[in-house]
Order: structure tokens, then sequence, then C-alpha cells
């Protein structure tokens, strides 16, 4: 009946059947590759355990966003009335295997059948929340725990049969491609400074066009920017990665810049933009690390430090970072007449750490050279076919002599472009 309604009565009309509509949903019924590939033997048994309980259970959340959009989740929150104890209950009835009881306190059972992990949490409302952690109240009452998440496009429900829940127009949002929080954005932000960053990254990842905010969103965020200074650096980092390989990357760092946020989320105070627009550009298309982009924001290494000790980033990240900032400069003009791959070949030659090869590559991405990361990615560092044992048979018995000569045959050898071979390479030492 409601959906006959909604088909004539202009949106945003009259305001009552607005409400009635937020209320009583606007349904539709979801058939898609997508959602099919999801009923596996571990489902289909879970979904008859909580029917047999008249219990409810819905797919929640980013799951239904991903699987409007066609996109099949990479992973798949379940929600339900019913209380953890109850869900408890009904699983070890059946024999069900519980695992990972850490998510028991805000709700999350973690139930294992035919080898896949179903998280199910309880519908519940954020009772306390201090920007990070929250305290958490159960409720059937599907819109309150729709009303506690932070995007309208991530608000939605989705019934086995297909029906869409969906209760903040979080389904026309989707269509719109609008990002917007669920109520109030200040509100929402204050539960959790982190949706700061998530703001950014959906952003990325349904505009189409950038450049569309809602100013009341850009205000909040601006006004509470600095909430993000009490959240973990390892939650920031990984909100953070995604935006960078996200779409509309350059925008939304500008706009962390604009709105005060970078700061707080461990970026250089006094970036240097110009280079990160120029980056920004070279590597679309190149598929960079996330460290790639972000070290055109460093203008010295102390800054990569600075990040590190924000975010915890790991070693390899680190490392690639301090490399760009060390290198980018140094690694792009080749000698007169030498191929322009030779400074990345030489240094390759010269580094041998194992994954050498693979901060080359982001480097030329960095300065954007593709048609140079292809022919790197072609060729292999050749072994330098002189050893120490070579020249000791040649005569020469110090070992301080040995270590010089090898110095100045790999050196000649570089210079011949790797071509010179070890008889050729040895007839220096015997005429010396
Ligand atoms: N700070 C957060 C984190 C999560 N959520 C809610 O919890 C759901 C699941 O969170 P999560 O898996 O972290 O994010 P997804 O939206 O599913 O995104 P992804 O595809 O990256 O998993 C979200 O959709 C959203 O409804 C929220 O309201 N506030
Ligand atoms: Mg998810």
């Amino acid at each position: 009946m409601l959906r006959c309604l909604r088909r004539w009565w202009p949106s945003g009309g009259w305001a009552g059947l607005r409400l009635l509509e937020r209320r009583h949903l606007f349904t539709m019924k979801l058939q898609s590759p997508e959602f099919q590939s999801l009923f596996t033997e571990g489902l289909k048994s879970l979904t008859e355990l909580f029917k047999k309980e008249n219990h409810e259970l819905r797919i929640a959340g980013g799951a239904v966003r991903d699987l409007l959009n066609g996109v099949k989740p990479q992973d798949v929150d379940f929600a339900t009335p019913a209380t953890p104890e109850q869900m408890k209950g009904l699983l070890q009835a059946a024999g069900v295997r519980m695992v990972n009881n850490k998510g028991e306190k805000h709700g999350t059972i973690t139930a294992r059948l035919h080898n896949e992990n179903f998280e199910i949490t309880t519908l519940r409302i954020d009772v306390v929340t201090d920007g990070r952690h929250a305290e958490v109240e159960f409720t059937t009452d599907w819109q309150k725990d729709a009303e506690r998440r932070d995007l309208t496009i991530n608000s939605m429900f989705l019934g086995f049969d297909g029906t869409l829940y969906d209760y903040f127009n979080g389904y026309e949002d989707l269509k719109n491609k609008k990002v917007r929080f669920v109520g109030h954005a200040k509100k929402r932000i204050q539960e959790d400074y982190l949706r700061i960053l998530r703001y950014f990254r959906f952003y990325g990842r349904i505009v189409d066009t950038v450049g569309d905010h809602d100013p009341e969103t850009l205000a909040a965020i601006a006004e509470n920017a600095r909430g993000l200074a009490g959240v973990s650096g390892e939650r920031i980092w990984v909100e953070l990665k995604k935006i960078l390989v996200g779409n509309h990357v350059n925008h939304l760092i500008h706009l962390l810049y604009d709105l005060g946020v970078a700061p707080y989320v461990g970026l250089p105070a006094s970036a240097s933009l110009e280079e990160f627009d120029r980056v920004s550009q070279h590597v679309e298309g190149l598929s960079p690390r996330p460290m790639t982009l972000l070290a055109s924001l460093f203008r010295a290494q102390d800054d990569v430090s600075k990040l590190d000790l924000r975010l915890k980033i790991s070693k390899e990240e680190k490392n690639l970072g301090l490399f760009i900032v060390k290198y980018r400069r140094d690694l792009v003009e080749a000698p007169d007449g030498a191929e322009p791959l030779k400074p990345y070949q030489d240094f390759l030659i010269d580094c041998r750490e194992p994954d050498a090869a693979a901060r080359v590559a982001e480097l030329l991405k960095y300065q954007g050279r593709p048609a140079l990361l292809r022919e790197l990615q072609r060729w292999s560092v050749p072994p330098f076919p002189v050893s120490g044992h070579d020249l000791r048979r040649a005569g020469v018995s110090s070992g301080k002599e040995i270590g010089a000569l090898l110095q100045q045959l790999r050196d000649q050898w570089k210079r011949s472009g790797y071509r010179m071979e070890k008889e050729e390479l040895l007839s220096f030492v015997r005429k010396t």
C-alpha cells in the first residue's frame, strides 16, 4: 500500500506522509546475483535456526549498501532483536560452536556454521558515548538501531526474502550518490569522531562528481575535528589508507586541510600541497600504495617519523615513506647518454634489500614515469659476474685489495650497462 502511495505522492510533499514513510519504511525487494551468492549452506542453517525460534534476523549496515550497489560485500554483519543470551541459548541447543566472545558486551555473537563465521549483533542503542567507545543498551526496535549508525547509506537492513528496511532514505541517498549522516551530523560525529574520516571515505566511494557537500556537515566536521585527537592511530590509519586509494583523493585531502582535520590525523601541518597536487595526477591509474601518495605531503623525512608516532604505521610503510622522501629528487636524471632507467637499476644493484624493487616501483609512480615503471617490471637484477674467489685465483691475495678491486669492477660493470662479462672484467685485474 505504502509503495503505491509513494509512487505518485510528491517526495518532500506532505510532511505527515514523510513521517509515515520513515516509520514504516520504504520497502523494495532485492533479487540480485550478489545477494543470491550469500546463501551458503552456513547462512541457510543460520536463518533456519533463528526462524524456528521466531527471532528475526537481517543483514545490516555496510553489506546492504554494497548489495544495493551491485557489489558483493567483503564482510556481512547480521542484526537481530534476540539478546546475546537468547542467541547463545539457541545456538548451544543446536550444537553450534561460538567463537571469539570479545564482542558479547556490545551484543555481538560469532557463530560458526559449515566452516563460516557469522557475526550477529543484538539491536542496540548507544547510551553513553565518549567519541570512541560506546556503552550499549539492547532494544527490539529496528529503527532505533538504524538511528545510531553513521550514514544513511549505512543504516539499512535487508531481510532474507530481499525486503529492504530503510528508515532514513538511505536507498535514495545511495541512488542520488549523497553521503549524509543519520539525523544531525554533529551528534553522529560526537558519538565517534572516526566518523569524520568515514564520511570522506564513503564520499570517495559513492560520489561521481566532486564538490557537492552539505554545508551543515562540513561545519560539523570543522567544529569537531579536534575530537579525532582522542582516536587511536590504528583506527585512523585504516580509514586514511582507504581515502588515499579511493576516488577524489585530491579533493578529499584538500578538504581535510581546509576543515582543519589534517593535524589531528597525523598529517604534517605545513604540507606541500602543490607537490601533492602534482603527485596525485602522476599516480592516477597506477594503483599506488597509500604511502606513495601520502609521501608527497612530507617536506622532510622527519614528517614520516611524526606520522608514524601518531598512526603506528607498519615498518614497511614507514620505510617506503622515508625512501620516497629521500630519493624523489635524486633518482631522476640519468648520466649523459645513459638510458633513463639506469639510475634506478644502479640503485637496485647496489641496494640488494628484498623489497627494494617494490619501493623503486612506487617511486616511479610518484615521479609520474609509467613507461619506465613498465620497463623496470620487465627487468630483473643481473648477477655481478666476478667474486672474491675469482680475484684470488687471479693472484690478488690481500683481503683489503680484493674489496677495493671488487668495488672498482662493479662500477665498471655498471657503466657498461651490466654487459661486461667475467673474463673481460678480470682482464683489467691482470693488466694492473
Ligand atoms: N564508526 C562507525 C563504524 C560503523 N558503523 C556502522 O556499522 C556498520 C559496519 O561497520 P564497518 O564494517 O566498520 O563498515 P562498513 O560500513 O561495513 O564498511 P566496509 O565496507 O569498509 O566494511 C556500518 O555500515 C555502520 O552502520 C557506524 O555507525 N559508525
Ligand atoms: Mg563492513
